[in-house]
């Protein structure tokens, strides 16, 4: 018996979600007194793979198919659901982002397994095996007992703090053998965001509204965001208006975001942005309404001008940082 975990590499090395993500499977292996086997699909050096022993990661099953590089909702399933059977697997984790959306809910059809979706806990096997998660976008919290044999579980990013330890784990090939029929859908071309700090895994963020006027005074936010090495977003007028780029787009109909630090600056604080960011451990707001909504979901708040009180809040961040050498 074991947990299975399937791990997404990107051009054969592994970002932090995933490092996240063999640690919750290892945790939950460990509680079923079990062990944590990780998938990885398509191209990936021997050491990449090894160095997941780190993060509690019993063994590395590797099907090494280059097809597998690219997305196939169809040999991604197929193959999960291979090594679920050659590992015995009683729970499959995989990452709640568009590769486990896609493949989760077809392995779980296919092994007859029930799924929750969107997990932020490890499951409580007191009574049962039961997760909570996110739904209605993020508004509520449900608990959910999984009562079949096998269960699938996806895992909202940024839910655990990531705990590097020493090790490696063996990595073993696994022959899956596919058809054409398997590749008759695929992704042609990933457009990638260029930036220092990627939205999904940023742990700081500093994010702008309609309140900064227009684009012209973005500035504020990138020279805050810069001091802080945090990653921009923007609600989702600001991107419609193409005043940023649609991917800094956060809640409802955007990102779900779950940093340490959300900085949200001149943004009313409407349900649907809310939905995206209110899994923040620390929310801070700078609006110059006292009754904007945001306050009431705000940790930290000051009543003010963007465009003065953010400069403000840069220059004494960076004179605090300054001491700090
Ligand atoms: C189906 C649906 C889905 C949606 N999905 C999303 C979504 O995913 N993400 C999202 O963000 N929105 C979404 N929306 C839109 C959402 O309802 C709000 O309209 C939007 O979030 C408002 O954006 P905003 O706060 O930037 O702008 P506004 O509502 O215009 O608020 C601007 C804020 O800035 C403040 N302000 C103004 N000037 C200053 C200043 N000088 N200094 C400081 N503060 C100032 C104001 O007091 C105000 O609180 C959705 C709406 C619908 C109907």
């Amino acid at each position: 018996m074991s947990v299975l975990v399937l791990v997404e590499n990107i051009e054969g090395s592994f970002k932090k979600k995933s490092f996240e993500l063999v640690q919750y499977a290892a945790a939950v292996a460990s509680k079923m007194g079990a062990q944590a086997t990780a998938l990885v699909l398509g191209t990936c050096s021997n050491d990449a793979m090894a160095a997941l022993g780190a993060y509690g990661a019993a063994k590395v099953l590797h099907v090494s198919d280059a097809r597998l590089d690219k997305l196939s909702a169809r040999a991604y399933t197929k193959a999960v659901v291979a090594a679920a059977g050659h590992t015995a697997a009683k729970v499959i984790v995989a990452s709640h982002d568009v590769v486990g959306k896609t493949v989760a809910p077809q392995v779980a059809s296919r092994l007859k397994a029930g799924l929750a979706a969107g997990a932020v806990s490890y499951p409580d096997t007191s009574n049962g095996f039961v997760i909570k998660r996110n739904v209605f976008a993020g508004k509520a919290f449900a608990f959910v007992n999984i009562t079949s044999d096998i269960k699938v579980v996806t895992l909202l990013a940024n839910s655990f703090q990531v705990a590097k330890a020493e090790g490696s784990c063996p990595v073993e090939a696994l022959s899956v053998t596919f058809d054409d029929k398997d590749f008759a859908v695929q992704v042609k071309e990933v457009n990638k965001v260029s930036g220092s700090v990627p939205l999904s895994e940023a742990e700081l963020v500093v994010s702008g509204g309609r309140g900064l006027k227009g684009p012209e005074n973005w500035g504020v936010i990138e020279d805050l965001a810069a001091t802080l090495g945090a990653a921009t977003a923007c609600s989702r007028p600001v991107a419609d208006s193409h005043w940023r780029p649609h991917h800094e787009h956060v809640g409802q109909t955007g990102g779900t975001i779950r940093p340490n630090l959300y900085i949200a600056i001149g943004i009313s604080g409407a349900i649907q942005h809310l939905a995206g960011v209110n899994g923040s451990k620390t929310i801070v707001v700078i609006n110059k309404d006292p009754e904007a909504p945001f306050f009431k979901a705000a940790d930290y708040g000051v009543v003010g001008d963007a465009l003065e009180v953010t400069p403000k809040l840069n220059e004494a961040l960076k004179k605090f940082k300054a001491t700090q050498h």
